[in-house]
């Protein structure tokens, strides 16, 4: 199978290096493309994969091919890339908001999966939700599974819907995570620890939950039970916290997200989007 990542910005460079270190390609080449000549030369001197400059060069002897430019850049890509596309071909897109419906025009093809991943994939822990149009073989969506776990892990979802709240939730995720770590560094920078220290202090904390977390099937609510002690400190953090109703807000921020991703869908089908 010959796999070629469109764009070698953070994710593209993220899941084209995964590929690469990866056991997904038994056979077949990781084709690399991007236009600007400073990326170009990042993703040479990595030494990993077969690098272009050119669609013409890579997309035509291309099974799969990931898009992973910025949503902006969808519609002149797809442009220039329409009339070297086949209906053999697979197209993965990462792009958030753009819908299967859209790229299927754009492209005019039929086999198209929407993929949700998040940061993490960075190193190695994303999450990524995904999709398809019906004309993706069971085996092709067990192919691509296997080549989005090179980043982390992969859940499969019925449709374009619970990929927009997914968004709300893994996608868009960890920059609540961020959200929450600032806050406590702030708080701790307040009662005078240095930065590093608060840095240590707050990041072995998240670390250690989630280890935690991740160690049985306890509930978080479980869990917060056993760090509280009744009449103690952490009720007393609890307490203000459920006081400020921030479960709620938290709730409506990944509500945001959901809601600001089906509005990017609708503006990629030309749709109007309605503020009521
Ligand atoms: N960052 C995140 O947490 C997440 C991002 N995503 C999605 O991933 C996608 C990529 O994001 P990210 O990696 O951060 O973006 P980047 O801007 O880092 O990478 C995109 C790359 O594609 C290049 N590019 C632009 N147009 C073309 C073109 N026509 N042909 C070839 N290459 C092109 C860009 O070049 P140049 O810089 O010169 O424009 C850049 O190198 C986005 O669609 C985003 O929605 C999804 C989930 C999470
Ligand atoms: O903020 C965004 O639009 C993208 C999608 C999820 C994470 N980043």
């Amino acid at each position: 199978m010959n796999v070629l990542v469109i764009g070698g910005g953070n994710m593209g460079m993220t899941y084209a290096a995964a590929i690469a270190t990866s056991n997904f390609l038994t056979d077949g080449s990781l084709m690399i493309f991007d236009k600007s000549e400073e990326k170009l030369n990042e993703l040479r001197s990595k030494g990993l994969f077969d690098v272009h400059d050119q669609l013409a060069t890579c997309l035509p002897k291309a099974d799969v091919v990931l898009i992973a430019v910025k949503p902006v850049h969808a519609p002149g890509l797809m442009a220039e890339m329409k009339p070297m596309v086949s209906d053999e071909q697979l197209f993965v897109s990462i792009m958030a908001g753009v819908t299967i419906k859209t790229i299927r025009k754009g492209l005019g093809v039929g086999k198209v999966v929407r993929a949700m991943p998040n940061l993490p994939a960075l190193v190695g822990l994303g999450m990524t939700s995904f999709t398809a149009s019906e004309q993706v073989s069971r085996l092709e969506l067990a192919a691509i599974e296997r080549l989005l776990d090179t980043t982390g892990r992969s859940i499969m979802l019925p449709s374009e819907s619970k990929i927009d709240a997914s968004t709300g939730i893994s996608g868009s995720g960890p920059a609540y995570i961020f959200y929450f770590m600032q806050a406590l560094m702030d708080a701790a920078t307040k009662m005078g620890f240095l930065e590093a220290d608060a840095r240590l202090l707050v990041s072995q904390t998240f670390a250690g939950a989630v280890e935690l977390f991740n160690s049985s099937a306890l509930s978080p609510e479980d869990w917060m039970a056993k760090v509280a002690s009744k009449g103690g400190t952490t009720r007393a953090a609890l307490d203000s916290m459920d006081g400020n109703n921030v479960n709620a807000l938290i709730q409506e921020a990944a509500y945001a997200a959901f809601r600001r991703a089906e509005e990017l869908g609708k503006q990629s089908e030309g749709k109007e989007v309605s503020h009521a």
